[in-house]
């Protein structure tokens, strides 16, 4: 039996909201939520130099991220270590009550433990594309790659779980968060990888770039070696969603093929959903529970490899 996936059409979400919009880009990232001035500390969102109680921890995380994250680090891991899927056997659920003990040390906006950001995060989605059950389960599940730093994925240093992410291979862009520390990186010397394209080409697609280890591209593998259903707009976003480099400030474009652009539409709107749901607010799990269950039922098989 064939099963054909339908691809989420970006225009059709802007028509049900009954607008007609020259840009529709800009008009979903207008979809009724608002955007708050400040994050749970009082400073503004994504601000790494902010004097807060948060800046010594996130710019230390960053320090060692950018040092450590070299392009054989990473084949190693994806190839040898984590490519596999060979660790665990265990539900998405499963999975997220794992990340209940886990504060990320690299986010400035937010000290919460993690299932409560995914939480907040696919229910913002819900209540503005309450007809896109898919990115509903995107928001639930996009950070899970973090059960790596769990002990029984070998508990992995947060450097090499969190945090934006980056292709490594090629030059590292200045628009990187805490850009001077790449300087004692051993890539950022090497010829062979300090280029503005390294070991790529114009256009090859970011499929064939390597990226900077972590949740992202751990959740992907997870995602799709398990055969889910959700559509590559889904995939593409858990994998590039801490990209910011390239999703905000539109570095490293040149690396991008013809279903990247298509795809990063809609990493655009997943982003704003990401970021500013993050606050102090509780979610009732119980409550919410029994939905996100049948989603995942709907996309996932019972188990995962992971
Ligand atoms: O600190 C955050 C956090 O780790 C997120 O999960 C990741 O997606 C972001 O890109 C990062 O900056
Ligand atoms: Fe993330
Ligand atoms: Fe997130």
């Amino acid at each position: 039996m064939t099963i054909t996936i339908e691809e989420p059409q970006l225009e059709i979400a802007v028509e049900e909201k009954g607008e007609n919009p020259s840009d529709p880009k800009e008009l979903l990232l207008d979809g009724g939520f608002v955007v708050p001035d400040s994050n749970a500390f009082g400073k503004t969102f994504r601000n790494y130099d902010a004097e807060s109680e948060r800046k010594k921890t996130v710019e230390e995380f960053y320090r060692v991220n950018h040092i450590n994250q070299t392009y054989d680090f990473v084949k190693k891991m994806r190839e040898e270590k984590y490519g596999k899927l060979n660790r665990v056997e265990m539900s998405i659920w499963e999975s997220i009550e794992l990340l209940n003990e886990f504060v990320d040390e690299s986010d400035p906006d937010l000290d919460e433990p993690q299932i409560e950001h995914l939480l907040q995060t696919a229910e913002a989605i819900r209540k503005d594309y309450p007809n896109e059950d898919w990115l509903h389960l995107t928001g639930l599940i996009h950070d899970l790659g973090k059960v790596l730093l769990h002990k029984s994925f070998g508990e992995l240093p947060q450097w090499a779980v969190v945090g934006d992410t980056f292709p490594v291979g090629c030059g590292f862009d200045e628009c990187n968060v805490h850009h001077k520390y790449f300087k004692e990186n051993p890539d950022y010397n090497n010829p062979k990888y300090n280029t503005k394209f390294g070991v790529y080409s114009e256009g090859c697609g970011l499929d064939n770039v390597l990226m900077s280890w972590g949740h992202d591209d751990y959740m992907y593998l997870v995602a799709k070696e398990n055969k889910t259903t959700l559509p590559s707009a889904a995939l593409f976003i858990i994998r590039y969603h801490s990209f910011y480099p390239l999703h905000k400030h539109g570095a490293y474009e040149y690396l991008m093929n013809e279903e990247d652009k298509e795809n990063l539409k809609w990493l655009h709107v997943f982003n704003k959903y990401d970021l500013y749901s993050k606050s102090k607010v509780r979610i009732d799990v119980e409550k919410v529970k029994p939905y996100y269950l049948s989603l995942i039922e709907k996309y996932f098989p019972a188990k995962l490899r992971w």
